[in-house]
């Protein structure tokens, strides 16, 4: 369960937005909306730990009734997915997942499930390519499986789909709620597009400026 209470981002000390309550469940996914510029990203970025100096972030948010608004961003446990993939270019696919996947299993034993896990999400035999030389839809399914592996316990998404094409799209959209579903985190989604709010969103909650 993630809540957030009296949530706001500041510029300069004055309020932007207007303060956001809401607790998400487990498995539950709220859709926020509205106006660009309204404060949806700075929103999130405040929760996952990223948010830039000039802006900055109040209110209490927990996870599993841990407060972790002051937390340094890696002990979050947060699963962060952008527009842009998050990837690291000069490692390749099976490197970049087995930077997120910590696990007391041997190096062996993660590179085996690292194959498995490539193949449930059609990647299969690309392990050794450089996130460059792979599609578009390919990076995205890449970053997707890399948030996962990390095993968040909740999910942060900000227009992950904007930069897909149709199809893609709804690609991706099968395979994120597939996953929340599967792991039941209580997920984020800030989107502009109506069709990821009504075929994704248990609830959707409209960003107001103040
Ligand atoms: N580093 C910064 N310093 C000061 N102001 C900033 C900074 N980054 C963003 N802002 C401002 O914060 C406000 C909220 O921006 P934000 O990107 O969160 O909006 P948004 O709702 O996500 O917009 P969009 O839907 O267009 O992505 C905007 O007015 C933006 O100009």
């Amino acid at each position: 369960m993630l809540t957030l209470k009296n949530v706001y981002i500041a510029r300069d000390h004055a309020p932007i937005i207007a303060p956001v309550s809401e607790t998400i469940n487990a498995g539950e996914v709220l859709a926020l909306m509205g106006p660009s510029g309204v404060g949806k990203s700075s929103l999130l970025a405040y929760l996952s730990g990223t948010l830039p100096s000039g802006l900055s972030g109040h209110g209490e948010v927990t996870l599993e009734h841990l407060a972790i608004q002051d937390l340094p961003i890696e002990k979050r446990q947060l699963g962060l997915l952008q527009q842009s993939p998050l990837l690291f270019n000069h490692l390749t696919v099976e490197e970049n997942l087995l930077f997120a996947y910590k696990s007391p299993e041997s190096r062996f034993l993660r590179k085996q499930a690292i194959r498995s896990k490539l193949e449930e999400i059609g990647l299969e035999g690309l392990e050794h390519q450089l996130p460059q030389h792979l599609s578009g839809g390919q990076q995205a399914r890449l970053a997707l499986l890399r948030t996962l592996l990390a095993k968040p316990k909740a999910l942060l998404l900000d227009e992950p789909f904007s930069k897909l094409d149709h199809s893609l799209r709804a690609e991706m959209r099968e395979l994120v709620l597939d996953a929340i579903q599967k792991t039941q985190v209580p997920t984020i989604l800030v989107t502009h597009d109506q069709e990821d709010a009504d075929l994704m969103a248990t609830r959707v909650y409209s960003l107001r400026s103040i």
